[in-house]
């Protein structure tokens, strides 16, 4: 080898190394940042070189393989005697965490100051939804669009709403007779997903989904991203390898539901005038636009062709909509169906009410609430049922960043609670089991919810009630509640009397390969807080295994 090429090759071997050493000189700097970030901060044992992560998995090993990360904070604190604020540190597998579980550390990040969303909100929704929009935007584009969107969800609209409802419940029960008929065994929450998504579907686009009947372009589009969607949250190892395929899967159903919907407001602009006032969501979008474009005077407003960033910040919206819309109700009815089930005097008091409210014949219930949808607000048990399962088993939550400075404080200590650079994680079924705020935490008793029941915890007023944060609380709160709470009453109130649901996970095994995408457990822990039924992550928080089932007619 000749001098020169040798002198090149050292060159090279030493830029390597010094290229390498910076790197692990990096890496330790971090290391070190972040390990002293929770330093005299409460938390579970911690280690200098795994920061948390050697906690974390000796709780995750006690715990079913795939239940959801919301689901870890009850398990962590009580393992290690935590107070209901602490903190985790996760780097570099995820992100350095705030778990809250106390309500009023909660009301202070969300009510009090409203922090914005932390950054992996918007990770997660970018994969379903796109730039712009509802959940993830801050500041004056999340102002305009929940101002854009606030009519749409006013109580007087919503019961106009109760309908086509009704309507799509028919449906419902038409593919549960089927069922019931051919003693099939299936998972609910494909059924209530297709029935949700529908409802949803016609609230927001005007459009019939049809999804119950048929397969639907935007509908099969929308379910494979909410499977593909990362956790966001939490470090999953699949994610670190099948990246290519997800990445080209994601685009492709990015680019059927953009088509779908790009052509629904292409069309919806263009028959806008002769429409007249609409509150369904896509319109008022529109609305908005037409206002936006008539200040400034740019003449768009009365152009053929809608302009592209609106378009764009449209779709993302209707997107999150029929997202946000249908997963978190759906798997709402079915864990209704199931506590239920499992308590056949609740279920009886629940009939009972529905006999009151609507007489004896569960047939008429849908012509009743076509005429008159007011009759919802008697149904005051099923009422505390509903409030009581999102107790229990909350879809989804909130994630808030602190902004720099900031602190909360922890009400019965006055210890100052560093938020900045952490993800704070509101846990809402944290809370919700909190025996702090709850009597019989993981017991499923609505009665706590009526006014007059002499156990009554903290309050029995939902929306007053700073331990029940169901749909969250403050600015950020769920634009959706009335509409998901009203929904899940019309379902109910047309099925609890007319099917016997129950579940079937000793049967589980049969639905095996079944190609509905639900991820598969056999071996291991099987149950969280002792139910079958835990929940775990796809999209929002959701019955494990779709919640496998059979359903049998009784009139
Ligand atoms: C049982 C059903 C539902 C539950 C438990 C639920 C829960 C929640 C929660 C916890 C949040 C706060 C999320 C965050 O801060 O990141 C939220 C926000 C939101 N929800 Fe719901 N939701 C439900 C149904 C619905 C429905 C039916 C819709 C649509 C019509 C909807 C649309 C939204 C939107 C757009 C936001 C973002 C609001 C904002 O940031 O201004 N949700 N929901």
């Amino acid at each position: 080898m000749a001098a020169q090429d040798f002198l090149t090759i050292t060159r090279l071997g030493w830029a390597v190394a010094i290229i390498l050493i910076g790197l692990v000189v990096r890496f330790f700097q971090r290391l070190h940042y972040h390990r002293t970030l929770v330093k005299g901060l409460p938390g579970p044992p911690h280690s200098y070189l795994w920061g948390s992560l050697i906690s974390m998995n000796e709780t995750l090993r006690t715990q079913p393989k795939r239940a959801a990360p919301q689901t870890f904070a009850t398990i962590l604190k009580e393992k290690y005697d935590l107070p209901d604020c602490f903190y985790l540190d996760l780097w570099p597998f995820g992100p350095m965490t705030m778990m809250i579980m106390d309500a009023d550390v909660m009301g202070q990040v969300t009510v009090k100051q409203s922090f914005p969303k932390a950054v992996e909100v918007g990770t997660f929704m970018r994969t379903v939804s796109g730039p712009g929009d509802l959940v993830a935007s801050e500041g004056a584009t999340w102002k305009k669009w929940r101002a854009t969107f606030n009519p749409g969800f006013a109580a007087n609209h919503l019961i106009s709403l109760v309908p086509l409802m009704v309507d799509q419940c028919l449906v419902f029960c038409d593919v549960l007779t089927k069922r019931a008929g051919n003693n099939d065994l299936f998972r609910m929450e494909s059924d209530t997903t297709r029935l949700t998504v529908d409802i949803i579907g016609k609230i927001v686009l005007d459009a019939d989904l049809n999804s119950q009947r048929a397969p639907n372009p935007l509908v099969d589009a929308l379910m494979q991203q909410i499977r593909l969607v990362g956790t966001g949250a939490i470090f999953n190892p699949i994610e670190a390898i099948d990246w290519p395929y997800r990445w080209a899967r994601q685009a492709y159903n990015k680019w059927i539901m953009d088509r779908y919907i790009g052509a629904r407001l292409e069309e919806r602009w263009a028959t806008r005038e002769a429409r007249g006032k609409s509150r369904t969501v896509i319109d008022l979008a529109m609305d908005t636009y037409v206002k936006e474009n008539k200040a400034s005077d740019s003449g768009a407003a009365n152009n053929k062709r809608l302009d592209s960033e609106f378009k764009q910040a449209a779709i993302s919206n209707m997107k999150t909509f029929i997202f946000a819309g249908h997963d978190t109700t759906s798997s709402t009815i079915c864990y209704c169906y199931y506590y239920l089930s499992k308590d056949p005097a609740r279920l009886a008091k629940i009939r009972a009410e529905h006999d009151t409210v609507f007489g004896p014949d569960p047939d008429a219930v849908a012509d009743q609430l076509r005429h008159d949808g007011h009759l919802l607000n008697k149904l005051e048990y099923t009422l505390a049922v509903i409030r009581e399962v999102l107790r229990l088993q909350p879809p989804a939550s909130t994630l808030r960043t602190g902004p720099p400075g900031s602190f909360a404080t922890d009400p019965t200590t006055g210890q100052r609670l560093p938020t900045e650079h952490f993800m704070m994680w509101c846990v809402d079924v944290g809370l919700h089991r909190n025996p702090k705020y709850w009597d019989s935490p993981h017991v499923f008793r609505p009665e706590r919810f009526l006014k007059d029941d002499s156990k009554s915890d903290t309050s029995a007023n939902f929306t007053s009630n700073p331990a029940w944060v169901g749909f969250s609380k403050g600015p950020r709160n769920c634009i959706g509640q009335e509409l998901a709470v009203l929904e899940t009453k019309v379902i109910l109130a047309m099925t609890l009397r007319k099917f016997e649901f129950q579940a079937a996970f000793d049967e589980l095994v049969k639905l095996r390969g079944d190609g509905s995408g639900y991820p598969s457990d056999f071996e291991g822990i099987q149950t969280q807080f002792g139910e079958e039924a835990y929940q775990i992550q796809m999209g929002a928080a959701k019955p494990r295994e779709g919640m496998p089932c059979r359903i049998r007619l009784i009139r």
